[in-house]
């Protein structure tokens, strides 16, 4: 077999390289976006934002009215009216546009294969990869490309999955542990597996993270959907304002076009986030899509920006997961070569990467006696072995195991508690070695001792994740000795040992019902009922299949740290998306006084007290308010795809900054924006 490569695990900065080149916005983009912001503006697609949607309606009633009876005014409007709407259209085009590229190179990884499949009755035919349905048996050979997504069931494999993940150290795939799942696409470089597919064509791995990155999936999120009714109240509620205020200026002697109070009405309603929020979204997405994190819903991300405790598995999540028997410790009493036999026995049923490892460790030649049942490890049990006429062989988690002797009418000796005690302290895992034989009580053998390494840099991520205000828990099937001095040395504030698949659920559970978001990061088939109960499920990339589809993200680099970079992104995307509503809304209140003292000066000169800002006539004032209004969506593009920057601090004293800065602002910045477009724009001939 070949030698198994943990450093293809470690941690990788390759993505942080990648974020900077990508994260500057150009001119290009821009452009680019053009076409796609024009085929937005159909209204059967605008009417997802209904603030758009009724300036568009207004831009085409300007229209309208123009047309009918023509004036500069009614021209400069319009043009601007129509140009407000494009504007929004194309802040949602430019933040979908920057996932068109990786999908593009993703859609490569598509082309069609040639697949070896293999029949139940061991035949071997060569197919496309389109054929392939969930179920099939191929034959992988080291060169050849992974024609589906599935399971390794037989054999072991180095695999370059660059190509997905981007990253270019080979990683292992081996059948019946936790590091089984294979992508399609992606290159075996060493040795030879059986794959069992499990995708159907057009709903893969790469299909997914195709759509995911060209947003055409992407739904809008349960706080989306509220703050759109919130704007769409508003604006409805400026609507009937406008609407009246025609009739009421009729009444007293200072008549208003329409034109006029839909250029009012315009500006009036919450136009700069209708026309950003679903940008600030997408971007979110994005930016994880960066750090390699493959989201599939824009709720775990906004969850992830709310996140009190992450729960994570041990084997896999916290180390390496290349868990290997290093030695077997007789009790006293038992023979080297006894003990070695029967830990031997006892793995040559079991296809986890512990079993193999152990068979590996034993050079002696041991053969399962005719009649042997195979007993296979489950999580559950937490133990394997084989029942064969007159010889029962077991081993597993010291608990596990003490149970089955008593059961079996043995005792335990005590030198087994200190040789368990000793190899769980130093991190290690125990399993314990028993056998019965016929006619004879149960006794206990010995102790393999399974040996993992904790990730390299784990122990600081916590620390940041610890100023960040969550609380790390780790999760583990192991013992609790094991258990405590693998969380003193990665440095969690917490650890639950012997955790069934249901007991990492409850636990899930009762934290949520305290309140808290709860993100989990696993690995394993044995957490996906967790991962899927979680309000954040993070998957590592090099998890089972079940695992990746029980999560809501999945970490191509299989970095359970990674979650810093998650809840940052999702702290980013809230605080945007607060920043600019606040923003936006200030803007609307400080254009109200900055245009309707304009407008009715000429008829009640008593508001020229209002009148600071002094704009040169009515009509310029209309148009400078118009067109701030639509600029100021360009200039907050930029801004809305890369984020308020997030530093770790309290809630309350964000809260204040943010509305210092982008409150205060958005009061300050009409009264300076309009007065300075005024300035050029009152000369305008005819106006
Ligand atoms: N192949 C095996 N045969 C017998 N017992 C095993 C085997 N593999 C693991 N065990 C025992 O079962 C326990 C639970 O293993 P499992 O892989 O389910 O852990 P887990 O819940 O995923 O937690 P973690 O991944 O954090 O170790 C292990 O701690 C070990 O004691
Ligand atoms: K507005
Ligand atoms: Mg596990």
């Amino acid at each position: 077999m070949t030698t198994l490569d943990t450093n293809a695990h470690s941690m990788n900065t390759h993505e942080h390289a990648q974020v900077s080149s990508q994260s500057v916005l150009n001119a290009a983009q821009f452009v680019q976006a053009v076409p796609g912001a024009l085929r937005k503006l159909d209204p059967r697609a605008l009417w997802q934002t209904p603030v758009m949607l009724v300036v568009e309606i207004g831009a085409v009633a300007t229209t309208v009215m123009s047309i009918l009876d023509a004036s500069v005014m009614g021209w400069l409007v319009t043009f601007w009216l129509w140009l407000t709407v494009l504007f929004g259209t194309l802040a949602e085009s430019v933040a979908e546009g920057r996932g068109k590229a990786q999908a593009a190179s993703l859609r490569a990884l598509q082309e069609e294969t040639t697949a070896r499949r293999r029949a139940s009755d061991g035949t071997v035919e060569v197919v496309s990869s389109a054929a392939l349905r969930a179920g099939d048996v191929v034959l992988v050979t080291a060169g050849e490309r992974i024609p589906g997504d599935g399971d390794v069931i037989e054999g072991v494999a180095s695999v370059d999955e660059s190509a997905v993940t981007g990253e270019s150290a080979p990683v292992i795939r081996e059948s019946g542990g936790d590091r089984s799942a294979v992508t399609g696409g992606t290159t075996v470089l060493s040795d030879e597996i059986a794959v069992r597919i499990t995708s159907e064509p057009g709903h893969s791995f790469v299909d997914r993270m195709i759509a995911l990155v060209e947003g055409s999936e992407r739904q809008k999120t349960p706080n989306e959907i509220a703050l759109n009714v919130l704007l769409a109240s508003l604006t409805a509620i400026f609507l009937v304002v406008c609407g009246t205020l025609y009739y009421q200026a009729d009444y007293s002697h200072a008549h208003q076009s329409w034109i006029v109070l839909t250029a009012l009405m315009v500006c009036l309603i919450p136009t700069t986030i209708g026309a950003l929020l679903s940008a600030i979204g997408i971007a979110g997405m994005d930016r994880l899509v960066r750090r390699n994190v493959l989201a599939m819903s824009g709720r775990a991300v906004e969850a992830a920006g709310d996140v009190d405790v992450l729960l994570l598995d041990k084997t896999g999540t916290i180390t390496y997961g290349n868990r290997r028997a290093t030695e077997v410790v007789p009790v006293p009493g038992v023979t080297q070569s006894d003990v070695e036999t029967y830990a031997k026995l006892s793995s040559l049923a079991d296809e986890t990467p512990e079993g193999r490892s152990i068979v590996e460790l034993i050079s002696a030649d041991v053969a399962a006696p005719a009649g042997t049942v195979l007993v296979e490890f489950s999580a559950m049990t937490r133990m394997s072995g084989l029942d064969a006429p007159g010889l029962q062989v077991r081993k597993g988690a010291g608990s596990a195991v003490t149970a089955w002797v008593a059961e079996n009418g043995g005792t335990v000796p005590d030198a087994t508690d200190d040789i368990v005690l000793g190899i769980s302290s130093a991190g290690g895992t125990p399993l314990v070695v028993a056998v019965q034989e016929a006619g004879s009580a149960a006794r206990v053998l010995g102790v393999i001792h399974l040996k993992d390494v904790v990730k390299e840099g784990i122990r600081e991520r916590f620390d940041e994740l610890r100023a960040m205000g969550i609380r790390t828990v780790m999760i583990t099937g192991d013992n609790a000795v094991t258990a405590k001095a693998i969380a003193a040395e990665a440095g969690v504030d917490d650890f639950l040992a012997e955790a069934t698949p249901e007991d990492k659920l409850a636990l899930i559970r009762e934290q949520q019902r305290g309140g808290r978001m709860v993100a989990m990061c696993g690995d394993g088939t044995n957490d996906a009922p967790a991962l899927a109960q979680a309000d954040v499920g993070v998957a590592m990339n090099t998890g089972t299949t079940a695992a990746k589809e029980a999560g809501n993200m999945v970490d191509l680099d299989s970095d359970p740290t990674k979650l810093i970079d998650i809840v940052e992104i999702g702290k980013q995307l809230l605080i945007t998306r607060g920043a600019l509503t606040t923003f936006s809304i200030a803007n609307d209140i400080a254009k109200y006084f900055a245009i309707l003292p304009a407008m009715f000066v000429a008829s009640f000169p008593q508001l020229k007290v209002l009148n600071i800002m002094h704009l040169a006539t009515p009509q310029s004032a209309i148009v400078s308010a118009v067109v701030f209004n639509a600029l100021i969506i360009v200039a907050l593009i930029p801004l809305a795809l890369k984020g308020v920057r997030y530093r770790p601090s309290s809630a309350d004293a964000l809260l204040k900054r943010n509305l210092l800065i982008y409150g205060v602002g958005g009061l300050i910045a009409p009264f300076l924006g309009i007065k300075l477009l005024d300035l050029g724009i009152h000369l305008i001939p005819g106006l």
